[in-house]
């Protein structure tokens, strides 16, 4: 089966524990709900950490990345590190998380539920990335680190004397980082629109992997520059006013894909067509700014309307 715009993680991902969540999300979307417990010999989810910022909105940030996470088949899980009051027009207000509780969030995680991959996100300041980077060193584990600096909305998510940190601390550790065109430009100095360009410089600064996204300017492209070799991977343009929480939703698909075991590339190819999906499928009219990209197509989704105790009948009758 050929991947598609609509089913991008499915249609390549044909192990049990995906179909099986596909069964049930599709069991969900019909109404219906199986009495029967799962298996208990049913393996483990695949597991994939956020460290990133809440957008009170759900539209991008950690909302966005639990959303991408769960459309790729794993279970998703957060150390969140600033709080944005945030809606569709824009960020009214930042609150930082202290560096402590920041770590007791992490050290919760890596003690009990060792994630296969890891994203960040919107880091916000200096503080937050030494803290992070402090948590990060050493740990094999595929890292996506997303370089959030400016929201669509226009709205400043990277204070500017935190760049030098996430360049010098973070993109070392990184497996790919994934700016988009402006980042990548902001982040070399380069004007130029040649993504292959701003990638190699990207890598002398000090990251493995580059991946620039392909939402903005002439070319609809991503390009990847991972271990020397450069790729082009086509992506669709859509005239959707709902784009918010793309970037955050294409480095969670990536860092999924990653934890799921594919080769970056391949994970690259996976997460444009889940990005690309989130955009079509995108929540115009949801505030009165530009809407977010909807990764789940919640519109298409209906609560259960049969009993799990297994007595149609009497499912949601009000007593
Ligand atoms: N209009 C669109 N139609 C289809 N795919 C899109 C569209 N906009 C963005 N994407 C996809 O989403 C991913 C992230 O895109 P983009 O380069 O816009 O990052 P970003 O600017 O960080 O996103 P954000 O809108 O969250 O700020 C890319 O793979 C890109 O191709
Ligand atoms: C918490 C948080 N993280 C990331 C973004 C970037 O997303 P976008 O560029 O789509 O506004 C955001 N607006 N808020």
């Amino acid at each position: 089966m050929q991947p598609t715009s609509d089913n991008p993680v499915n249609a390549r991902f044909t192990d049990t524990a995906n179909d099986a969540a596909s069964d049930t999300a599709s069991d969900a979307a019909n109404g219906a709900v199986d009495s029967a417990p799962d298996s208990p010999g049913r393996p483990a989810p695949i597991r994939a950490l956020t460290i990133a910022s809440s957008d009170s909105g759900g539209g991008a940030g950690i909302q966005a990345d639990l959303k991408a996470f769960a459309r790729c088949g794993v279970h998703g899980m957060s150390a969140i590190v600033a709080l944005t009051a945030q809606n569709t027009v824009g960020v009214n207000a930042v609150h930082e998380c202290p560096p402590d509780f920041i770590l007791a969030q992490l050290d919760a995680i890596f003690d009990d539920l060792p994630p296969a991959a890891i994203k960040t996100g919107m880091l916000f300041s200096e503080q937050i990335i030494t803290t992070v980077a402090q948590a990060l060193a050493g740990r094999d584990v595929p890292l996506v680190v997303d370089p959030v600096m400016i929201a669509s909305s226009g709205a400043q998510l990277l204070r500017e004397d935190a760049v030098g940190a996430l360049v010098e601390l973070l993109f070392p550790l990184a497996t790919v980082i994934t700016p988009n065109l402006m980042e990548a430009q902001a982040l070399t100095g380069l004007g130029s629109e040649d993504r292959a360009e701003i990638a190699e410089a990207l890598v002398a600064m000090g990251a493995r992997g580059v991946l620039v996204t392909g939402g903005h300017g002439q070319q609809h492209i991503d390009h990847l520059y991972a271990d020397g070799q450069h790729l082009d991977i086509p992506v669709p343009r859509y005239p959707v006013a709902a784009t918010h929480g793309a970037g955050c939703t294409h480095s969670a698909a990536l860092a999924a894909c990653l934890a799921r075991g594919l080769p970056v590339a391949q994970a690259a190819r996976q997460a444009a067509l889940v990005a690309a999906s989130a955009v079509k499928h995108g929540l115009v009219g949801l505030g009165a700014g530009d809407g977010p990209v909807d990764v789940l197509d919640v519109r298409s989704m209906r609560p259960p309307t049969s009993s799990p105790a297994g007595n149609p009948a009497q499912a949601g009758q009000l007593r």
